[in-house]
């Protein structure tokens, strides 16, 4: 049996496999999950001592034959598999390679024909951070506008990636230039430390210094995106296992080759290699199938420009079994890649996942998660080739949320037009009010997009984190300026949930964060902005980013930090008046709920951070240390057990 899908396993029942191909749709025998995660507690037989020696888990007898869902126990025949599954089901590995044609209609996703999908063997939990790999390859890109707006002209390390900060002109000859470039191919690293690190030092430094392939002028950045690509042929001879793992991605080099932008990258591609880097071994067609590979496996941008507030690192990351997982724009798992040599990506389900489901994620946080399905929809058909068909993208209200509806321009009408067939560009757009008839075309709703994203263009993406932390007159400038003009469009140009008020609305909630913790005396008025802000995003976000999501743990975090400032600004005044009398009940009840409101806002946002926690240099770890008892907090709660008569712990 040990070769058949377990027992009670639903995979058994939803997921024919085809025999032929089984093997290769089972994972690696290394099962890529750290030690740490399995937890082989409840086996009878170590999961290593069997592994070894391929004893039965339950009887010990040689050469059973492995579980094929997850390679790590063995068992020789059914009846001691089916004896021993209650034990082995919560370790069984969590997640499937399978083919997409092997897949039941109602899971499987539509489109161009790719060939594999990734499906949970198991349910998992919630918050389960289910599977973990090292990368085949990472590397500097992509260099997009977004990167472009996020650099402001900043070098990004060809190392680790980051962004070079402190760094003011990249072209001036002064000593700082010597300490930001390799010391041999002359490209920017951070340090010593990423310049000696053997994911540049190998390989692509030998070839860019001794083909005087030059980066001076800093925004040429194609030559940035080709060395992902330089990269990945270097492993054909430095690392033969993982370029045969590489050469097994999906490769699309015909679709490549009929687009504009990613024909565009697989011919810079060429040039770079061939040309610059003088490596003629390499065909062109090679070159363009590993450049194909390279465009639609990519996960990029861990960190999101401009959304969050945070760049670091402006980074694409390939994986083996990770670059299996399809995309969804209501995705049920997370991505995020803990920096090291190898750079190990991993995932966490967002929401339960159950056994058979789909495993899904967003492909791009930036340009995917907070616009609407007419900017989403183009994104993922020239960069991924594929029309999205999420339930997200399928419904023209965005699942109730309005994130695209434009007010509907008929004088009488309340109501707001909506794309009928929202994830084609040429849609047309009518009126949700059932007594109004108002058709639109899709250019008329572009022109009005347009129009409003370039009034906000005054106020680009700042990194309030670092800079604008110290410039509080700026940061009030943003928040009144982006309010404004929320205020004016909202509702009488497009709905107040529109994509593009969401955005000024979400750095109008940074901005506010920041400038109650540098600020001193702050006017009241921030914290109701950060507070119904907070409230009407974590509504809409619930529906598109449900569970233990990113958007919901920043969204947590800054409501929680506006609540704690509203619980101690609105009783400050108790204070002198306890020290006369007795706190009103009703005052101390509707005080203590608060407390606990906030509180539990606080502890979800620091589970949910805690995927990335421990991860140098990521936004969320440097908010987990704001979320230590800080000062404001602790003087709160000592305030408020002296009104409350009662301790509580922090
Ligand atoms: C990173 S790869 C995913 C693995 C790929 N399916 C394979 O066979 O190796 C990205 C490609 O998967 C396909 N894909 C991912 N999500 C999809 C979806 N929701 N609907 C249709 N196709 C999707 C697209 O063809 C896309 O170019």
């Amino acid at each position: 049996m040990a070769d058949e899908a377990s027992p009670e396993h639903p995979l058994a029942i939803s997921v024919e496999i085809n025999p032929s191909s089984r093997e290769n749709d089972c994972l690696p025998e290394t099962c890529p999950l750290s030690p740490a995660l399995v937890d082989h507690e409840n086996e009878i037989v170590t999961a290593e001592n069997q592994r070894e020696h391929k004893l039965c888990a339950v009887c010990g007898v040689n050469n059973a034959r492995f579980c094929t869902n997850c390679r790590q126990i063995s068992y020789c025949g059914k009846e001691h598999q089916t004896q021993h599954w209650k034990a082995h089901k919560a370790n069984c590995f969590p997640v499937k390679v399978v083919d997409r044609s092997s897949l039941c209609e109602s899971v499987k996703p539509q489109g161009r024909a790719a060939s594999h999908v990734l499906v949970a063997t198991r349910d998992i939990k919630q918050a389960e951070v289910f599977f973990q790999e090292s990368t085949i390859l990472s590397a500097p890109g992509p260099w997009d506008s977004d990167a472009i707006e996020v650099a402001k002209g900043r070098p990004i390390c060809v190392s680790c990636c980051e962004i070079i900060r402190g760094y003011c002109d990249f072209d001036d000859d002064d000593d700082d230039e010597s300490t930001i470039r390799c010391s041999k191919c002359f490209w920017p690293v951070c340090n010593f430390f990423c310049e000696s690190s053997k994911r540049h030092s190998e390989y692509e430094c030998k070839i860019l210094s001794a083909n005087n392939v030059s980066s001076m002028v800093l925004n040429q950045m194609p030559d940035y995106e080709c060395i992902l690509v330089l990269r990945a042929l270097g492993l054909k001879e430095n690392d033969p296992e993982r370029w045969m793992k590489l050469l097994n991605l999906e490769a699309p080099i015909d679709t490549c080759m009929d687009a504009e932008t990613s024909l565009l990258f697989l011919n810079n591609a060429v040039k770079f290699v061939r040309e610059k880097c003088g490596l003629k071994q390499y065909s062109d067609g090679l070159i363009r199938q590993v450049a194909s590979i390279c465009y639609v496996n990519a996960f990029c941008n861990e960190d999101h420009p401009g959304e969050n507030g945070y760049i670091y690192k402006i980074a694409t990351y390939i994986g083996d079994v990770s670059s299996k997982v399809s995309h969804s724009c209501v995705a049920n798992s997370e991505w995020a890649v803990i920096p090291s040599e190898e750079d190990h990506i991993r995932f966490r389900a967002l929401v339960p996942i159950k056994a058979g489901d789909l495993i899904t994620t967003v492909y791009n946080y930036k340009k995917l998660c907070h616009k609407s399905t007419i900017c989403r929809q183009p994104f993922l058909s020239d960069h991924y080739f594929f029309s999205c068909s999420c339930e997200r993208c399928l419904d023209p209200s965005e699942l109730n949320t309005f994130l695209s509806a434009v007010k509907c321009p008929s004088e009488k009408c309340d109501g707001y037009l909506l794309p009928i067939e929202p994830n084609k560009s040429n849609s047309v757009w009518t009126c949700n009010s059932s007594t109004c008839d108002m058709i639109e075309t899709n250019t008329w709703v572009e022109e009005i997009t347009e129009s409003i994203t370039r009034k906000f263009e005054p106020f680009p993406y700042k990194d309030p984190m670092r800079g604008l932390a110290k410039q509080m007159t700026e940061t009030k400038r943003h928040i009144v300026g982006l309010k404004k003009l929320v205020d004016r469009y909202s509702g009488s140009h497009v709905h107040p949930n529109h994509y593009l008020l969401l955005n000024a609305e979400w750095k109008i909630m940074q901005n506010c964060y920041y400038y109650i913790m540098n600020v001193k005396h702050w006017s009241p008025d921030v914290i109701d902005l950060i507070v119904s802000i907070g409230k009407k995003h974590l509504e809409i976000f619930d529906k598109l980013s449900p569970g233990v999501s990113r958007r919901r743990g920043y969204i947590l975090y800054f409501l929680q930090s506006g609540l704690l400032e509203s619980i101690r600004h609105g009783t400050a005044s108790l204070t002198k008046l306890h020290k006369k009398k007795p706190v009103d009940p009703e005052k101390q009840e509707s005080l203590k709920k608060a407390y606990f409101d906030m509180m539990k806002m606080r502890a979800e946002s620091v589970k949910i951070f805690s995927f990335k926690g421990g991860i140098k240099n990521s936004m969320e770890e440097e908010l987990l240390n704001f979320s230590s008892p800080d000062q404001p907090f602790l003087s709160c709660l000592k305030f408020l057990e002296r009104i409350l008569d009662q301790s509580i712990d922090a």
